[in-house]
């Protein structure tokens, strides 16, 4: 789906306490991967817990265009016939992925080592995204793509035929390009080496080895050392998708910026690699507890428990981004509810996401009346206290879910509300966002409506 729906223009509206349970969407990234592997698989792979957000759809069919047999049994549930690695057949068509940069670049690392050849395209936010940081580590393995300046999208990636291992070191933090690498890695002879610098979101290895891969990881003094043996037999499995932790900081934060806020959002993942922005909120001071800590299908997971709290700046550094890169809009939200600034270190890849997340927190936290500052890999937000943001603007969601929903939590807790241009992009990964916020007590409203 290449275009939204009409503009949705919403307004958060400053609500009372937010209480009860916030029961949110499966993971994103392992929804992805669990169809990816399921249609690299030989057998059945059940799936529960599927994240039906677009994005993820948009995965699905384009599984269905390589030749896996994709199939929805029940709300979450999916059934997926996979095809082998390097059973992909040629897609007579192009391959839209929609919003999502994770759909584009894991399916291209998927294809990348099986000659034949396909067109990705995907909605005005993705063509505008840089996809070199993919195709150029595919070039390696002798994929070769040819898409618009700059790498953009539509673009076309032919797969290499006679593919060999690959050694790469990633040049950038992204658990999209050390996956791509790893999937391509799946269909080459011998043993495929990434070496990643900073720790990224783990999911890939840890579902690799679910399939029967064989994947090693070894820690260095040069990063991690992630070593996986090519042309296995992957196996179908049962994947039950855990929650998502990065739609799960939407309740939570406004559950903390809210007065008398009180909310649960149970069985949520905590891996290590995703769980960033949940050190960060306690260390600014959230009544923020994690209960029932436990391991469902091979991921840590928790109750979080939020209350309303009395918050304070803090610094975030550098090495940390990768564990909550998507949660930066939200926590410049919170932020500007705490007492003092809040200084985000290291966070330029905030700037190739669906839009540039810094630009667009920046211009709306200004129009909301809080103080920003911003250079190319930092921002600083001024915090103005519990009561202190005064609200009352209308900001752009930019086809950006995360810069929608961070915004509207802004307004359930601003004194005179928040207007979003458009809400639609929120169908991206947060479907039900507003029916789930509105349980709790949270207020929004619509022209007309
Ligand atoms: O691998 C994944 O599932 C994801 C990786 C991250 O992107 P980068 O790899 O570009 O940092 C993240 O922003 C995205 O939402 C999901
Ligand atoms: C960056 C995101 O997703 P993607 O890169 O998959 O579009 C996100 O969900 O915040």
């Amino acid at each position: 789906m290449s275009s939204h729906a009409a503009a949705d223009r919403v307004t958060a509206l400053k609500s009372g306490p937010l209480r009860g349970e916030a029961v949110t969407p499966g993971d994103k990234s392992v929804s992805h991967r669990a169809l990816i592997f399921g249609a690299l698989s030989i057998g059945e792979t059940r799936v529960t817990g599927l994240l039906e957000g677009e994005d993820v759809l948009n995965t699905a069919a384009a599984m269905r265009s390589f030749g896996a047999d994709v199939e929805r049994t029940g709300s979450g549930a999916w059934r997926i016939r996979g095809v082998g690695v390097g059973g992909f057949s040629e897609p007579e068509n192009v391959i839209d992925c929609g919003n999502s940069g994770t759909g584009v670049r894991l399916i291209m690392g998927a294809m990348a080592t099986t000659p034949i050849a396909a067109t990705f395209t995907g909605d005005a936010s993705l063509r505008g995204r840089p996809m070199g940081r993919v195709t150029e580590p595919l070039a390696e393995f002798g994929a070769q793509a040819c898409g618009r300046s700059g790498g953009r999208l539509p673009l076309t990636l032919m797969g290499a035929a006679n593919p060999g291992p690959v050694e790469h070191r990633l040049r950038v933090a992204s658990a999209q390009v050390k996956s791509a690498m790893l999937l391509a890695g799946l269909n080459a002879p011998g043993v495929t080496t990434i070496i990643e610098p900073e720790p990224t979101r783990d999911h890939t290895e840890r579902m690799l080895r679910g399939f029967g891969a064989e994947v090693s990881v070894e820690e260095t003094k040069d990063g991690r050392v992630i070593r996986l043996v090519g042309q296995p037999e992957l196996r179908a499995q049962t994947v039950a998708a855990p929650r998502d932790p990065s739609s799960a900081a939407f309740p939570v934060c406004a559950a903390l910026i809210v007065e008398g806020s009180d909310v649960l959002a149970p069985s949520i993942c905590l891996n290590p690699t995703r769980a960033g922005l949940y050190h960060t909120l306690r260390e600014m001071g959230a009544d923020l507890t994690f209960e029932n800590l436990r391991e469902e299908g091979g991921e840590p997971v928790a109750d979080l428990r939020a209350r309303f709290s009395a918050l304070k700046g803090v610094e975030t550094p550098p090495d940390r981004a990768p564990s909550m890169i998507d949660e930066y809009p939200v926590l410049a939200v919170v932020a500007a509810f705490a007492e003092g600034p809040t200084v985000m270190r290291g966070v330029a890849e905030l700037r190739v996401k669906e839009s540039d997340r810094i630009d667009a927190m920046a211009r709306a936290l200004e129009a909301c009346g809080v103080k920003v500052q911003e250079d190319a890999d930092t921002l600083i937000v001024h915090g103005r206290g519990a009561d202190g943001v005064a609200g009352g603007a209308t900001v752009a969601s930019r086809l950006d879910h995360r810069i929608a929903m961070a915004n509207l939590v802004m307004g359930l807790a601003a004194r005179d509300g928040v207007t979003v241009d458009d809400a639609s992009p929120i169908a991206t990964s947060f479907p039900g966002f507003e029916a789930l916020m509105t349980g709790l007590g949270a207020r929004f409203g619509r022209e007309g409506a």
